[in-house]
């Protein structure tokens, strides 16, 4: 039965014309996930152990006069980019800016913001616990006197076998010359010795092996192991900078060894704790192996009651590409860390893991961030390469949920432009795959009924099959917990998705959702009541007009009666 015939049919008053009912011992919905408007049938959700209520409504509702102005949680810049390009104009990629020296100061930071950031990562690599601290009350004072709505996130430094060059900026190292790379500790520099940061890192390694430098700044080649350490050959002459990353090669093969490295070293765990107490959004993983270290530090946030905090694993190792899927199951999202893991496996296999990477997420329903080098140029140029953006161009067309700024904003000279170059290009893939789909509408996407609720996938798949088919302006979601709102998301719909919610973490966490826009709002057990009232808001901000349509999707799990969930799909016309 087509969604739109028999909406176009509809008149003016329809309501409630098709019910699902599931109870425990159901029929299989496998059959048709397609609401069959106008009978009543039981489906079977395997792994939903209460009983649950799904009814679809389509109504055409007049919009009421009768309520008071509230608080609409809009923020200033969605609210802005609204009122300037309408429903249609507003950006679905959201972006991340990493926050440096260059972009520290309260006025940088609102620039950033003004300018499009919706997530400041914090790299605890760099810089001092005091430096950090400083720049998230920042944000928050900037969110909070000002009307932003910028999430934070700290990016751990991880346990990495990596040089330590003392004082020196960088080391060069000549063909053929002789060096030791050490674990012993020593103060200053000496000539041709290399420091390494874990005392097991010659374990497993023979002569013959080759040791890469930062995915190939330098090659040496293993002549014998001398105690802990390795005498070894400059092969390909090059530069060590300071940090840089070791890696082992035997016959062209990296040496995938798994170190007895935790995951998250003493001094991320240190910067966990000290991130939670800031209140921070996100905490970025890296190098994460498998899925236990996510599932680890989730188990301690629900401990010491900081769940809201969401959990993104780095991809950028060679093990964490063999465990994708639980890693990906296990965590809130995901981070494609091009720069370490162009150190693992050859660049030209970058793009099509990239690609592979967004998809799981998007089956998962997990958020996908693509990081590193998207517009380095810009490090030190005000014009990105034509290479450059369209790379950005290539992750925006893949529907990455976001897109991060590194060096480009944290140290580069021209971070503002940089910002400037990923809302510009990404607004201009936005529209071209908007125009794209309208042309193969029927045959788009394929996103299988593979998640654990099936009902809130069902009814969000059809809700955004119908929300693209009517052409309607907006999706409004009501939800606690954002799963409805990141649902509709993962489906990627032309209209943008509104989120009114009433839980501040959930509004922080949705600011990484392709296609999201989160507001924070009162929300009661009388759905029409909240309807109605954002409806009004929104149309006193003189945000929607007359004749304007909304697709409404509601998950709100009335408190009073726990057990059931009332989950439905309406559609408005505004009058
Ligand atoms: N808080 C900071 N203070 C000083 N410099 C910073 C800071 N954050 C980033 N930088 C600089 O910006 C560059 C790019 O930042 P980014 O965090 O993306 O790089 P990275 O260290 O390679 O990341 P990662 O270690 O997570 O792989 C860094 O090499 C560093 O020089
Ligand atoms: C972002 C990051 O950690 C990387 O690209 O390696
Ligand atoms: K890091
Ligand atoms: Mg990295």
């Amino acid at each position: 039965m087509a969604v739109v015939g028999d909406l176009a049919l509809m008149g003016t008053k329809i309501k409630l014309i098709g019910k699902l009912e599931k109870r425990v011992f159901g029929v299989p919905l496998s059959t048709s996930p397609r609401f069959s408007f106008s009978q009543t049938r039981n489906l079977d959700v395997s792994k939903s152990r209460t009983a649950v209520r799904a009814v679809l409504q389509v109504e055409k509702i007049q919009s009421s006069g009768e309520l008071k102005e509230g608080s609409l949680g809009f923020d200033v810049v969605s609210e802005r980019e609204l009122k300037e390009n309408g429903f249609l104009g507003l950006r679905k990629t959201k972006l991340v800016c990493t926050i440096g020296p260059a972009c520290s100061s309260i006025d940088e930071l609102e620039k950033l913001a003004i300018a499009g950031m919706n997530v400041a990562r914090l790299n605890m690599c760099h810089n001092s616990r005091e430096w950090h601290q400083d720049v998230i009350r920042k944000i928050k004072k900037l969110n909070q006197e000002k009307g932003y709505c910028v999430s934070v996130m700290i990016d751990t430094e991880g346990n990495q076998i990596q040089v330590d060059l003392g004082s020196s900026s960088s080391v060069k190292a000549e063909e053929d010359s002789i060096w030791y790379f050490t674990t012993e500790k020593f103060e200053g520099s000496r000539p041709f010795t290399i420091q390494a940061n874990y005392e097991g890192f010659s374990e497993g390694v023979n002569s013959g092996d080759d040791i890469v430098i930062d995915g190939g700044m330098a090659t040496f080649e293993v002549i014998e192991k001398v105690g802990n350490g390795l005498r070894c050959k400059c092969t390909d002459p090059g530069l060590l900078l300071p940090r840089a990353k070791l890696s082992f090669w035997r016959d062209g093969k990296l040496l995938g060894r798994d170190y007895d490295l935790p995951t998250l070293s003493t001094k991320d765990w240190s910067d966990i704790v000290f991130g939670i107490s800031e209140n921070i959004d996100f905490i970025a993983v890296s190098f994460v192996k498998d899925a236990e270290a996510i599932m680890h530090l989730r188990d301690y946030l629900t401990t010491t009651s900081s769940k809201a905090i969401k959990v993104l694993a780095k991809i950028e190792s060679l093990e964490s590409l063999r465990r994708l899927e639980g890693i990906v199951e296990a965590s809130d999202g995901i981070m494609i860390a091009r720069g370490d893991l162009g150190v693992e496996i050859p660049l030209e296999q970058i793009p099509s893991v990239q690609k592979d990477i967004t998809y799981v997420c998007r089956q998962l329903n997990k958020p996908v961030i693509v990081a590193s080098q998207l517009l380095e140029s810009m490090v030190e140029y005000p014009t990105p390469t034509r290479a450059e953006v369209a790379d950005v161009s290539e992750a925006v067309r893949q529907y990455a949920d976001a897109l991060m700024l590194s060096g480009e904003s944290a140290i580069g000279s021209y971070g503002m432009k940089a910002l400037s170059v990923l809302r510009t290009t990404s607004t201009r893939m936005e529209q071209s795959c908007r125009e794209e789909n309208r042309q193969t509408l029927l045959h788009q996407r394929k996103l299988g009924a593979s998640l654990p609720d099936q009902i809130a996938e069902q009814i969000c798949n059809c809700a955004v099959e119908m929300a693209d088919n009517l052409g309607v302006d907006a999706i409004f979601v009501y939800t606690r917990h954002g799963k409805m709102a990141s649902l509709l998301s993962r489906n990627r719909p032309n209209p943008p998705i509104f989120a009114f919610t009433n839980d501040n973490s959930t509004q922080m966490a949705l600011n990484l959702q392709w296609g999201v826009t989160p507001l924070l709002t009162d929300l009661s057990d009388d759905m029409e009541g909240n309807v109605k009232k954002t409806v009004e808001l929104i149309k006193a901000k003189g945000m929607i007009k007359k004749d304007d349509a909304i697709l409404v999707v509601s998950d709100i799990i009335p408190i009073s009666t726990a057990q059931t969930i009332f989950q439905s799909i309406q559609v408005m016309t505004i009058t």
